[in-house]
């Protein structure tokens, strides 16, 4: 028998739809779906409700997704403007009818019309968003740090090359953690810009119901002359071995360097503090050199290696022209892209000065998907893997080769956020 249906209406909330949004969000994500009024006002202070999506069957909210206006820095250290994807869910009832389907569509073409380059997101699972034209573009990976196997010498006093470390607390970080991270995310590939609200967030200022604050330790470091070049944010446990020993661990939220004499000088500072004897990461780079600090590199053993940030390329010429290149070549590439937004035969030219991307009538050298250059953009994969996946097809023989050696990138790109 068939289900009596009732049309579903999917369309930009109002001021007044938003307890009832944010309660179909609760119930999305399995939180308590009551919905207090302290996160209603803080959700008012920063959702557009033009971009906020609700879809509702019979006046009630039973599906949301949410995007905004965001920066993503792409090969070279061009910030290019994005449309970000978050807070989607659609209600246990009324799953698999194409709601999804029906609002990723609606923000896509708002992204596109509006000229955002890409669309990006954190996939809360795998298969969901590459039907989109979403590809994974970064990774994460998360250390546990067995300290007293580290080799590191316990009678470490600071760092050696003349910088220093010093505990200060939320407000200092207010103040210096903005200005760093901007010359961090500016340099890194993949990473995304962050609002002020993020430092109200994550000092304590503002407090969301829906995960409770426990007040972190926060240490900065400074160069030898003076330079602020990292920050980092942890918290430790209380725990005791039977034979009165301590066996605590400090658990990183995050930590953010600017220069790899700060990155070493916070890592060692880490494995230093008594009592502590593991560090757990939290979500860092790929290959963070946090393993190779370590003379016994072992001692830091992968926890968590999986994809993080998800991009959806909108404009394929103006992505390819933001980025830069690691050599010098030409490529003529046939992007497939069922979505219809971006698709087309584009001849990419790259040198070290700088790269053009055109439409062309000349043979395809390489035939892909949209998902798959989105997974390719910030130049974490090889062409010559996809290929060997059958999910790039080589027209002509070497083709592959080329693409990597001109996409690819020495250090991989990170997206130190989520959203
Ligand atoms: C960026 C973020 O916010 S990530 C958070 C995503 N949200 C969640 O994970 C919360 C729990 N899950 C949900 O709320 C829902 O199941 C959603 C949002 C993932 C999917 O919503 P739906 O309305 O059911 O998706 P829709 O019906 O449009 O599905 C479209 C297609 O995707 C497939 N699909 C949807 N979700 C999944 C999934 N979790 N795993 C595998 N396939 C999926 C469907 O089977 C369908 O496939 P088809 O086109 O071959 O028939």
């Amino acid at each position: 028998m068939s289900r009596p249906e009732s049309p579903i209406d999917v369309r930009p909330i109002t001021e007044a739809d938003l307890p009832d949004w944010i309660r179909a969000l609760n119930t999305g994500f399995l939180r308590t779906p009551d919905v207090a009024e302290t996160e209603i006002a803080d959700r008012k202070s920063y959702i557009v409700p033009a971009r906020t999506l609700g879809a509702f069957d019979a006046g009630r909210c039973i599906a949301t997704f949410r995007s905004f206006a965001q920066e993503i820095t792409a090969v070279g250290g061009t910030p290019v403007p994005a449309d970000a994807i978050s807070n989607v869910t659609v209600t246990p009832t009324h799953r698999r009818r194409g709601l999804l389907t029906r609002m990723m569509a609606q923000d896509l073409a708002a992204a596109k019309e509006r000229g955002d380059v890409v669309a990006t997101l954190i996939a809360a699972e795998y298969p969901i968003y590459g039907r989109y034209g979403f590809g994974p573009a970064t990774s994460t990976a998360q250390w546990t740090v067995d300290v007293p196997r580290t080799g590191l010498d316990p009678r470490w006093a600071g760092p050696e090359d003349g910088g220093r470390i010093d505990l200060v607390d939320g407000a200092d970080v207010r103040k210096i953690g903005p200005e760093l991270f901007e010359r961090v995310r500016r340099a890194q590939p993949g990473a995304v810009d962050r609002d002020e609200r993020w430092w109200l967030v994550n000092t304590g200022v503002l407090r969301l119901d829906r995960s409770p604050w426990t007040e972190p330790f926060f240490a900065v470091y400074r160069s030898a002359g003076g330079e602020v070049e990292g920050l980092v944010s942890y918290t430790a446990d209380d725990h005791w071995g039977d034979g009165k020993q301590p066996l605590n661990t400090a658990t990183v939220n995050w930590l953010i360097a600017a220069t790899p004499d700060a990155e070493r000088a916070l890592w060692r500072y880490l494995c230093s503090i008594d009592w502590i004897t593991t560090v757990k990461s939290g979500w860092r780079a790929p290959d963070d050199l946090l393993p190779l600090y370590l003379p016994d590199p072992r001692a830091a053993r992968v926890t968590t290696l999986a994809d993080w940030l998800w991009v959806r390329i909108l404009d394929v010429v103006r992505a390819l022209e933001a980025r830069t290149y690691e050599g010098q070549g030409a490529l003529v590439l046939e992007v497939v892209d069922a979505g219809g937004l971006t698709g087309g035969r584009y001849l990419l030219q790259a040198s070290e000065g700088g790269a053009s991307c055109t439409p062309t009538a000349a043979a395809a050298e390489l035939t892909l998907d949209v998902a798959d250059l989105g997974r390719l953009w910030l130049g974490d994969e090889s062409v010559v893997r996809l290929v060997a996946l059958g999910r790039v097809r080589e027209e002509r023989a070497g083709a592959a080769r080329v693409a990597d050696a001109l996409l690819r990138t020495s250090r991989r790109p990170w997206c130190p956020d989520i959203f």
